[in-house]
């Protein structure tokens, strides 16, 4: 699908538990852009951020990270990367956040105080406070400065907005986009806030029920997905062999279809002679739910 550079490649990878199976995951993720992971509960996105950091192990299949292979000796290539797992870690609880700071400094190579002070003038962090004793939010902020003050190559952000008000939000978005300007790093996020994945994401890959079901550019998306509703008249059209077809149900005199092409969709109907009466485009997350209904249909199928 890309012609870029990527930084991540996941080939085949396939993670089982008891009641659940990541994979087969296919990915690649393209250097220097925004990718969000977008999926409902339990579909299996952190699983493949702690499989991504070698956190766990896979059943099948290989990935590299930033050229790396994952599972190799990775103290260099983790120091190329900035986390925020979808947890605080409870073990740090102890720590003051300037504890935390001190030692990751020493950790990272590519560690910038005045990056770092920066950040946290900007998210309004004390230092001092034990991470601990620090609000959901508070905390989630210091992970997300912490994350980026070594200027990592790749930022992994496991929901980075879960818990922040709506002004914090505000300064994650804009630090993002300062972070994305050299042109030469990647952020792969997942995310459940549509309007966040809407201002930062250029590639969405959606997630559902382990099973990754493609990788969209997001303007091209946002573009193609429409319902279209369709005078029903006497005759009845065969749905399924529309462009992009993905759904449909009668409206009392009309046909809603959902259509993922909506330009080769149109053109259909007009060969086949139906009238269009209006078209609704969809959002985000009308577009997972459409989704789910299809994943849902196809494993029960
Ligand atoms: N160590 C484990 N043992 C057993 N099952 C696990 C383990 N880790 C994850 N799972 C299962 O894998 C599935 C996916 O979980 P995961 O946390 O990856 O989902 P998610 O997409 O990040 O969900 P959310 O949006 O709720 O954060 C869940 O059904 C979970 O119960």
């Amino acid at each position: 699908m890309f012609t870029e550079e990527t930084v991540i490649e996941v080939r085949g990878v396939v993670q089982r538990h008891k009641h659940f199976q990541l994979g087969p995951v296919e990915l690649s993720v393209p250097k220097g852009y925004v990718t969000a992971i977008v999926g409902p509960n339990g579909s299996g996105k952190s699983s493949l951020f702690r499989l991504l950091l070698d956190l766990s192990k896979p059943d099948e299949g290989e990935m590299t990270v930033l050229g790396e292979r994952v599972g190799g000796d990775d103290r260099q290539l983790k120091a190329r990367i900035g986390y925020v797992p979808d947890q605080a870690i409870d073990i740090e609880d102890h720590l003051r956040a300037e504890e935390k700071a001190a030692f990751a400094s020493m950790w990272y190579p590519g560690w910038e105080l005045n990056r770092y002070q920066e950040l946290l003038r900007r998210f309004e962090i004390d230092p001092s406070i034990k991470l601990g004793k620090m609000s959901k939010g508070m905390r989630r902020k210091f992970d997300i400065a912490l994350a980026m003050a070594h200027n990592p190559e790749l930022l992994l952000l496991d929901e980075p907005s879960s818990g922040l008000d709506p002004i914090a939000w505000k300064t994650m978005i804009d630090v993002l986009h300062r972070y994305m300007e050299r042109g030469d790093r990647t952020v792969l996020m997942a995310s459940h806030i549509v309007d966040e994945v809407k201002r930062l994401a250029d590639y969405i890959v959606f997630i559902v029920h382990g099973r990754v079901l493609g990788m969209f550019e997001k303007d091209a998306l946002l573009e193609s997905w429409y319902a279209l509703y369709i005078e029903a008249g006497s005759m009845m059209a065969s749905w399924k062999t529309m462009p992009g077809y993905r759904k449909h149900e009668q409206v009392g005199a009309q046909f809603k279809v959902v259509t993922g092409d909506v330009p080769e969709a149109e053109r259909w109907c007009a060969e086949q002679g139906l009238r269009i009466t209006g078209r609704q485009k969809l959002e985000l997350d009308d577009i997972l739910t459409v989704l789910i209904e299809q994943e849902r249909l196809r494993m029960h199928s």
